[in-house]
Parts: structure tokens; C-alpha cells; sequence
């Protein structure tokens, strides 16, 4: 073994001792390679760890062993924002709740952890962004949510054959959307059954990026139906504040959240950044260090 592995393991012990002090309520272990059992055998950390893998079938291995664990899209972000992306599934799936303190280990795609981090769930992550805000109200369905917010990221990342595109997606509040906003383009879902266009279903996801093309928002319904796709959002409010070097888009999403009760995300165009608007604020930002083009 070299030295630099043999370190690897030396501080994922370490981690796990720590994880398994009584202040400590879970412990996130952001990575593909599970713990090699020998290291959690009689580790007090065994029963709170939460693993967030890249692939389904390793999330699926580890639930069959009574694991728990949870998907993260397999982009190159920087470790604080794969901590981000993991805390908020675990979040909106109900395995973390308000006040716990989380241990979270991460590392760069594809190599050891090397980086340890304590979060307290309801805590400041940083400058901009409280945990506690990702806390949407029971009035979203935490699926709908997290598997927007996957897509936002896919989309952000990805781009469409290449060229990045950016995106608004409102979630919830239909009535008063469709009220504050106008069609643009063709409604590709006009036609479907509520059955058809759900954004449960994976093919819906992949038609939403594909039309993620069209100027305009998409609008989802709290139960993940889609409405529209192609939608011009007229809501304005001159109080809202949005960061500097944000341009409309930013701006539509932070107006129609401020006016009406729905939720927004926004795939920047310019950066691939995802942001998630509640209530005229950004309430999660999610960058990405590397694009694909
Ligand atoms: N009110 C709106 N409703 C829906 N889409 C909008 C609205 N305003 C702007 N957009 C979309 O945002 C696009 C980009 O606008 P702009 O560059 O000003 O936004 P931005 O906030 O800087 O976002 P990006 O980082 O994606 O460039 C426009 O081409 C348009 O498709």
C-alpha cells in the first residue's frame, strides 16, 4: 500500500471516529468506493452514515445491504457544491431534518475523500445560501424537486449538442404562473395526457432538456405535471434585488417568486450555475467547475 493510500484510510478512520461522537447525527460520505466493511466494523459511525453515489446501481447494491444512500448527478463540481447537491437530496428525501449536525467527507469525482466537513442542517453554507431555505413547504413534492433540480444541473452542464443553453423552471403555483407569464414559442406538451407529462418519468426529464432550447420557462405543476414549456414571465417587481452580473432571466425568476407562490430554478446560460428562487430570493446557488462541451 502507499503512503499516500494508507493516509487515505488513516483519515477515514479518523473521520469515522469523529462521526460517531454523540453530537453528531449523521455522517455524509460523498463518494462511489463504500467503506470497506473491516474499517466500519464496530465504528458507532456505521449506523449514521448516508452514503451519495453517482450511479444508481451502487445506490441500489448498498440499500440491498440496508445501507442508506442516496443519487448525485456524476458532474466535476467543487467539493463544497457536491456537499450542496447531496445535503439537498438528502433533504427533500427527509433523511436529514432541522438542527442536525452532519458530518460530511467529499473529495474531487473519482478519487479518495480528502476533505471533511461539519454542516449544521438550518446553519449557513455560505455567504448566500442557508440550508434552511431549501426547506420548500409542504406543498412541494420533494421528488418533483429533487429531480428538477438534477435536471437543472444536467442541463447547466450539458447544454444542447454542445452550445450551453439556459433555462427557468417554475414549480408550484400554476394557476397564478399561467396568469403572470405568455406563450412564445409552440407548447410541446400540449397534446399529452397529465399520465404522459409527468417529470417523474425520465422520459419527460430527457424532453425537457432537449426543449430547454426554446426561449422561456417551463411551468410544473406541484405534482410534477408539466403545463407549458415556452412561456414568457411577466410578472415584474421592482423590489426585488438580484446580484449584479445577473441579467432577465435572473430577474424573471426572482419577480414571478416574489409575486406568486411557486419556486424557481435558473440555468444560467453564461456560467451553467443553477439557482433556485423562493420568494424574490436565491436560495441555493449550485455552481459547476468544469462544463462539457
Ligand atoms: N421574463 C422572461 N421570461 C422568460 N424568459 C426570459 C425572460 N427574460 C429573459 N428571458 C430569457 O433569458 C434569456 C437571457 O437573458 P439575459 O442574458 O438577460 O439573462 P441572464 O439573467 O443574464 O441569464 P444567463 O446567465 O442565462 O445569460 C433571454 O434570451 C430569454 O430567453
Amino acid at each position: 500500500m502507499s503512503d499516500a493510500s494508507k493516509f487515505d484510510r488513516e483519515f477515514l478512520r479518523a473521520a469515522l471516529s469523529l462521526a460517531g461522537k454523540g453530537d453528531v447525527d449523521h455522517f455524509l460520505y460523498i463518494s462511489d468506493v463504500p467503506i470497506p466493511p473491516e474499517d466500519l466494523r464496530r465504528q458507532l459511525a456505521k449506523r449514521k452514515l448516508v452514503y451519495a453515489v453517482t450511479s444508481p446501481r451502487i445506490a441500489e447494491e448498498l440499500l440491498a445491504t440496508k445501507q442508506k444512500a442516496l443519487v448525485i448527478p456524476a458532474y466535476d463540481y467543487s467539493r463544497t457544491e457536491r456537499v450542496k447537491v447531496a445535503l439537498v437530496s438528502a433533504l427533500s428525501q427527509g433523511a436529514f431534518k432541522e438542527g442536525d449536525l452532519v458530518l460530511c467527507m467529499t473529495g474531487k469525482l473519482g478519487r479518495s475523500p480528502d476533505t471533511l466537513m461539519q454542516m449544521r442542517i438550518g446553519g449557513s453554507l455560505d455567504d448566500r445560501l442557508t440550508i434552511e431555505g431549501v426547506k420548500l413547504g409542504d406543498e412541494f413534492n420533494s421528488q418533483v424537486v429533487d429531480a428538477l433540480i438534477q435536471l437543472a444541473l444536467q442541463v447547466g452542464q450539458e447544454g444542447f449538442e454542445g452550445h450551453p443553453i439556459g433555462t427557468i423552471i417554475t414549480i408550484g403555483d400554476h394557476t397564478s404562473v399561467m396568469e403572470k407569464s405568455r406563450q412564445m414559442t409552440i407548447n410541446p406538451f400540449q397534446g399529452l395526457s397529465e399520465a404522459e407529462r409527468n417529470v417523474l418519468d425520465p422520459k419527460i426529464r430527457e424532453a425537457i432538456k432537449n426543449f430547454s432550447v426554446l426561449d422561456g420557462s417551463f411551468v410544473i405543476r406541484e405534482d410534477g405535471v408539466v403545463l407549458a414549456a415556452g412561456r414568457y414571465l411577466s410578472a415584474s417587481d421592482e423590489m426585488v434585488k438580484i446580484p449584479l452580473g445577473l441579467g432577465a432571466r435572473h430577474a424573471a425568476a426572482a419577480s414571478i417568486t416574489s409575486t406568486t407562490k411557486c419556486i424557481a430554478l435558473v440555468v444560467s446560460q453564461t456560467s451553467g450555475a443553477v439557482r433556485l428562487f423562493k420568494g424574490g430570493n436565491i436560495v441555493l446557488e449550485l455552481h459547476q467547475t468544469a462544463r462539457r462541451t
